[in-house]
This record gives structure tokens, C-alpha cells and sequence, in this order.
């Protein structure tokens, strides 16, 4: 294999002195494709995943100057259920990056910035795993989203969980036509395709150049797809997919999972790579049964468990599961309770239009009603949103943020956090459209 060039340390001119076009040495100049407006106005109290709150809402215009026509860009978008989401986080404050971080998770202990999600990354770039609630014209409405309101936007892409989840990818042998090198899929490749709801917070504590969480994603199908050669296998894989319900039809014939099969953490925690490794060792294809396996998600799992439908193959199982490491796993912080006192209860009416009040005050324009607002409100919390250093060193100071019109004020104690007041936000700063937007990305 050849060795790439190191932009970095040689001159980026080719043979004939000419210099080489940014794209061919990586130092890509970004254009937003357009400045999302989201509930969340700054950074504090902004989810550090998405999966915290599956009320936070955003909406993303493409900008015109991208496309004279935004709507034919994203053309057949709606089909998608979610989608990635590739962004600028542009208030990090600063370009400045460490090798190492302090994810909140490990408490204080640093591990390398890769490892993590970390805003605070050589190419300041986010990635964030959205719910696609709608797409109007040029515009897309999200929801699950952890980004503030006038992050630059630089991509889009669908979730395709066959493609981005390696739990759902199932290599049956004979999917694979090996004379002509075809693929032919005829996958059981699915998922529930619930954001998760405000109930599965997963406490995660990003702050300042430091934390990192885990992303606690259900992915689902795309909605129109094609079924496979084998349809009543394919069939009965799907009826064991995601829900309780769908699990209860599975049991119901006799095909849900049987006991014992659940996987101890030591196989949770086999990579592919002890995978591949044990199938040369032992001499088998295991993956000629990966074909014969549905995905299970199980109850309060983050994980899909893949269930055999034919031969069981404990090594088959472990390929399809992601691993992280157990910092990630493990939550630094018990998720809070959360209450609202009498006075916040008040205010939270007074700031819905469907507060019982005389004076009612401007509706919410990211939620729908003022329980929405009380559940994102209530999600965002129960994730203790604090910083480490917070946490540990300023207990007892106010916390404020800012979500949709509401401005929130709380206090923490211990095990729980307690909404004081919620006053009406400053107006969410307006969007602009700057000519001179380009990013730069690379040095
Ligand atoms: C930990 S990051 C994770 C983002 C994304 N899911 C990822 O993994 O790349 C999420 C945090 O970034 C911060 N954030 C969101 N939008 C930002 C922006 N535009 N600029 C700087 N920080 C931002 C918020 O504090 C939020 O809690």
C-alpha cells in the first residue's frame, strides 16, 4: 500500500509546482448548508447526546445559497426516520485542543480525545443521530437533538441502520452471490425506531474542554424497504423485532428468547475483533448463521440482542453487538429526581398559552404543550447537566437555562434537582445568514 502524504509535514505543491486543490490534502474549506434553530439558546443545559430528551426540537433550512432550490436537495429525506446530523460546534470558545480529556464519566481521569465526545476536537465537528419529524419545502424538523440554537450545519445524512449499526449487520453466506461478488440483501437488519424518550436519560456530563458520554441509540427501519428472498424467515425475524408487543407476538410462537441466552458481560464486552480472530482459530464460518439470528432489543437495554432463530451461535452473536467501555457504560452519577416547586408549577402555566391564567404569555415554539415542556424540562435535569467541576465544587449555585421561551433556574441536592422558577426567555437570538460564512476546517 502506498503511503499517503502528510499534508502537515510536505509542501502541498505537485511535480509541477502547482499547488494542490485543499480537497486532495484534506484542509476542506465547509460552507454551512444552513444555521439550525433549536430549543436550546446556549450551551448550558443542552443534552450532551441526543438520546437524553427526545423533546428537544430543531428545525434546519437549507440555505439558498447552497441550493437555488433547498427543497429538491432533500428529496426523498422523508423517508428516513432519522438522520445524522454533521455540525460546527462553533461556541466552543476556542480552537485550542488537548490530546487527552477529562470525560465526566471517568471522573476527573483523562483518556485520549478520540475516545470521546468531546467538543473540544483538532476539527471542531459534531456528530449528532437526529429524529427526522418532518421535512417541509427546504426545511427539516428534528427532534433529539443535543445542539444549540445557530450551529452551523455542514451535512446530512440518513440513518440507514444496515449500514450504520453493527449490531444490525447480518452477514448471511448465500446473501452473497460469490461467483459474481454480489450482494444480495435480503437482511434482518431492523430496530425499534424510538428516539429514546425522556424516561432512558442516560446521565452524561459535558462540559468545558472535557467529558464524553455514550450514545444509547434505537435505530429504525427505513420505512420502505424492500423484503427479502426469504420472506417467511424475514417475516418471522420481524415480528421479533423492537417492541414489547412485537415481543410478545414472537412469544407467542414460540420464537422469543429462550432463557439462558442472554449474554454475560465478558461476551457483551468480545469485539468483532475477538471475533474474526476466534473464527480463524476455530476453522468455522460462523457467519453462515448469522442468517438465522433476529435482533431482540431487550428491556432496559441499549443493546440489541441478537436472538438465534436457527443454529445458536454464541461467537455469531457477539459479532453483531457494539462495544464500549465499561466508563461509558456505567453512569458517574445516579439520574436525579426531579421536582418543580409550587412557584415553577405556576410559572410553567402562565408561560403556555394554555395556562389557566388571564395573562397568559406567548405559546412555546419549539414544544407543544406545556407537559412537553415540563418533560424536556424533566429530562434534561434527571441527567444532571453539570459539569464536574460544578458538581463537586459549586453544589449549592444556582443553575440556569434556557429551553424553547423558557427560562429555567434550579438547585441540586442530594439526588435530586429542584426547578425553582421558569421565567420567559430573552427572545432566541435571529438567525443570520452570513455572506462571509465558510468554516475552515484543517489547518
Ligand atoms: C458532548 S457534545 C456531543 C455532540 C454530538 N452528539 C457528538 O457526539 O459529536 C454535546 C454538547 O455540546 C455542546 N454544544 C452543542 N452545540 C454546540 C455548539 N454549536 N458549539 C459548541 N458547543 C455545543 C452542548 O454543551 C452539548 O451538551
Amino acid at each position: 500500500m502506498r503511503d499517503l502524504e502528510e499534508p502537515g509535514l510536505r509542501p502541498t505543491a505537485t511535480p509541477c509546482g502547482c499547488v494542490k486543490p485543499a480537497l486532495e490534502t484534506g484542509n476542506l474549506l465547509t460552507e454551512p448548508i444552513g444555521y439550525l434553530e433549536s430549543c436550546f439558546l446556549a450551551k448550558n443545559g443542552t443534552p450532551r447526546q441526543p438520546s437524553i430528551c427526545s423533546y428537544s426540537r430543531a428545525c434546519l433550512r437549507i440555505r439558498k445559497s447552497i441550493f437555488n432550490n433547498p427543497e429538491h436537495s432533500l428529496m426523498g429525506l422523508e423517508q428516513f426516520s432519522h438522520v445524522w446530523i454533521l455540525f460546527v460546534f462553533h461556541k466552543n470558545g476556542h480552537l485550542s485542543c488537548k490530546a487527552k480529556v477529562q470525560p465526566p464519566r471517568l471522573n476527573g481521569a483523562k483518556t485520549g480525545v478520540f475516545s470521546t465526545r468531546s467538543p473540544h476536537r483538532p476539527n471542531a465537528i459534531g456528530l449528532t443521530l437526529a429524529k427526522l419529524e418532518k421535512v417541509e419545502g427546504g426545511a427539516l424538523y428534528l427532534s433529539g437533538i443535543d445542539m444549540i440554537h445557530g450551529t452551523p450545519v455542514l451535512d446530512i445524512k440518513p440513518y440507514i441502520a444496515d449500514y450504520d449499526s453493527p449490531q444490525n449487520l447480518i452477514e448471511p453466506l448465500g446473501e452473497f452471490n460469490l461467483h459474481n461478488n454480489q450482494h444480495k440483501p435480503k437482511t434482518v437488519s431492523w430496530s425499534d425506531g424510538k428516539t429514546d424518550s425522556c424516561a432512558q436519560q442516560q446521565p452524561s456530563q459535558y462540559d468545558e474542554p472535557q467529558s464524553c458520554s455514550r450514545t444509547k441509540e434505537k435505530p429504525k427501519c427505513p420505512k420502505d424497504r424492500t423484503s427479502g428472498e426469504n420472506g417467511t424467515q424475514h417475516d418471522t425475524a420481524k415480528i421479533q423485532r423492537s417492541s414489547p408487543k412485537h415481543r410478545e407476538i414472537a412469544a407467542d410462537l414460540g420464537l422469543g428468547p429462550r432463557s439462558g441466552q442472554s449474554p454475560n458481560v465478558a461476551e457483551e464486552q468480545m469485539g468483532p475483533y475477538h471475533l474474526e480472530k476466534s473464527l480463524s482459530e476455530e476453522g468455522t464460518d460462523q457467519r453462515l448463521r448469522r442468517g438465522k439470528e433476529a435482533v431482540v432489543p431487550q428491556e432496559n437495554s441499549a443493546e440489541v440482542q441478537p436472538v438465534p432463530l436457527g443454529r445458536p451461535s454464541r461467537l455469531a452473536d457477539a459479532a453483531h453487538r457494539s462495544v464500549v467501555p465499561t466508563w461509558v457504560r456505567e453512569a458517574p452519577v445516579a439520574t436525579l429526581e426531579v421536582r418543580f416547586t409550587p412557584h415553577a408549577e405556576m410559572d410553567l402555566r402562565h408561560l403556555s398559552s394554555e395556562g389557566e391564567s388571564e395573562v397568559s404569555h406567548a405559546s412555546f415554539k419549539y414544544f407543544q404543550s406545556a407537559e412537553e415542556a415540563r418533560r424536556a424540562i424533566e429530562a434534561v435535569l434527571s441527567a444532571d447537566p453539570r459539569s464536574v467541576y460544578r458538581r463537586k465544587l459549586c453544589q449549592d449555585r444556582l443553575f440556569y437555562f434556557t429551553v424553547d421561551i423558557a427560562h429555567v433556574t434550579c438547585w441540586f441536592g442530594d439526588g435530586f434537582a429542584e426547578v425553582l422558577r421558569i421565567k420567559p426567555a430573552s427572545e432566541p437570538v435571529q438567525m443570520t445568514d452570513p455572506a462571509e460564512s465558510l468554516v475552515s476546517l484543517g489547518s
